[in-house]
Formats: C-alpha cells, structure tokens, sequence
C-alpha cells in the first residue's frame, strides 16, 4: 500500500479533458508522487475506467477522488473522498456520504479510502458553486477549519482548494502553523515552477490540474522544482 502522507506533489487529470498518449507518458512518467483523476462535473463511468487503464501502463500510484458515486470503478490504489466543509448545504459535506454507504458499504475496503476536509476559496469555480461554499471568510476561519480538520475530526488530509486561481501563500502559511497530523494539501493555479515551490513552502503536497492541458512544458517543470525545493 502507497503512503499517501509522504507525497510532495501531485498531478490531477480531469477525465472530462482530452489528453493524447504521449502527454499521459510525460505526466506519468515525470517524477510525481500520483495521479489524482477527479473533477466536479460530467465525470463518467466510461472516463474514469478508460483513464485507470491508459494510467496502469506506467508504475505511478493513481487515485480516483470521487465526487459522483456512478462513475466509481474498481482498480484504483485509494478513493480521496472529498467533504466540503465550507459549504452551507449538509449534503456536500457528509449527505452524499451517508447515502454512499447505505447502499455501498458491502463494497467498501475502508483502508481504501482517504477523507479529505476541503476549504474551497475561490468562489468562481465548479466546485464552490456545486457546493454553496462560503468563500467570503477571514484567516481566522480558514485556519479554524483546519483546526476542526486535526483535532475533531481527525481527518487525514485538509485541502485549501483553490481550483483555477493561484490562492494566497499567507493562508496556506497560517494553516501550516496549526496542523501537525493532519496533511495539508495546497491547489489552484499553480502554473510555474516557482509558484510551486512558493505553496510547497508550506504545505505537504500541491496538487496541479489544469496547467496540463494548457502549458504541459510548465506542468512538468512543477514536478523538478518541487523534488528539488522541497523543504517540508
Ligand atoms: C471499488 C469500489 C466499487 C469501491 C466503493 C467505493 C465507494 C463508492 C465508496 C463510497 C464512499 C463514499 C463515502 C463516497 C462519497 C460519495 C460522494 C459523491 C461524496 C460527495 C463528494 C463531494 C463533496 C463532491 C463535490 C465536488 C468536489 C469537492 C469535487 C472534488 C474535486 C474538485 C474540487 C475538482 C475541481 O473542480 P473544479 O476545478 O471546480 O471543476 P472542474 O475541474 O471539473 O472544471
Ligand atoms: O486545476 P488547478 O487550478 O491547478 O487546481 C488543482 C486542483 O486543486 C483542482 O481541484
Ligand atoms: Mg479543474
């Protein structure tokens, strides 16, 4: 079993984007710490298997972060299962999850799967409309939620999303400071080799999403500046 908690740097594909075959190799085989297949909207049952089988060419760790229960497959190495916790719908953070395992539970091999507390702060995006995230929140909230990731709930990862807009390096510092157990993932906009040295300053683990499809050059170069920054 991968250790998830020791990873620096992850590659997030949409299964709702086109990526050719040559792309996948140099993203599989660039170095990162895994492949995360997950996106807030029209992700299907057909995408998801056919990224698993092209990604299983290669020997990178590949994870599905599930946000609709019809297209989970079997085969990945963990389900990241996201809740909300800004959001201002109790679905988003343990509705869905509830219904998940009513009807999943049977299926279930628990040391599969990997909360993730998610702090959603760029409002413009899929997920934080999908979800009424309130977005509008001070440091002090944000770094609240981190505490109520640690010490309540006990969650394994805290994730500040920032899905298509580089976040704030001063947040993710201020919630650096408070977490010891709990991981903290860093992701949004990241589209230089030096804005991902900037987050890995603080956090665990950045995740990179959409630089690939529109800069593979300046994605790739994340993965050498974070192996060779890293200084958490
Ligand atoms: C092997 C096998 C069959 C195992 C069974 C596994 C299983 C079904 C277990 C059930 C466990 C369980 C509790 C599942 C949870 C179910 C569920 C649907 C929960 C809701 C998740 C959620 C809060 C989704 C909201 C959207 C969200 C936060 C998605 C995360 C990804 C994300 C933020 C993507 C970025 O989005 P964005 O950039 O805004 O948009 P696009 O990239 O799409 O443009
Ligand atoms: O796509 P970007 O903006 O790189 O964000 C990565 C990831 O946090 C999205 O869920
Ligand atoms: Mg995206």
């Amino acid at each position: 079993m991968y250790d998830y908690s020791q990873w620096n740097h992850i590659f997030k594909l949409d299964p709702n984007k086109e990526i050719s075959d040559d792309e996948l190799e140099k993203i599989c085989e660039s170095g990162t710490d895994a492949i995360l297949v997950g996106g807030t909207d029209d992700v299907t049952l057909d995408a998801t298997i056919s990224l698993l089988v092209r990604i299983r060419r290669y020997a990178v760790p590949c994870i599905l972060e599930v946000s609709n229960l019809e297209a989970v497959t079997p085969g990945y190495d963990f389900y990241f299962i996201p809740t909300v916790l800004n959001s201002n719908d109790p679905k988003w953070i343990i509705g869905m999850h509830q219904q998940a395992m009513k009807e999943f539970a049977h299926l279930v091999h628990a040391e599969e799967l990997v909360m993730e507390g998610y702090c959603i702060l760029n409002e413009d995006c899929k997920a934080a409309k999908l979800t009424s995230a309130v977005t509008d929140l001070s440091i002090e909230d944000i770094v609240a939620y981190a505490e109520v990731s640690e010490q309540l709930l006990k969650l394994p990862i805290f994730y500040l999303e920032y899905s298509g807009t580089y976040g704030s390096p001063q947040v993710v510092e201020e919630v650096s400071t408070v977490l010891n157990n709990t991981k903290l993932f860093y992701g949004g906009g990241i589209s230089s080799a030096q804005q991902a040295i900037e987050m890995k300053q603080f956090a665990d683990t950045i995740v990179v999403g959409n630089i690939i499809y529109d800069n593979l050059q300046e994605a790739l170069l994340t993965v050498k500046a974070v192996k060779e920054g890293a200084t958490k």
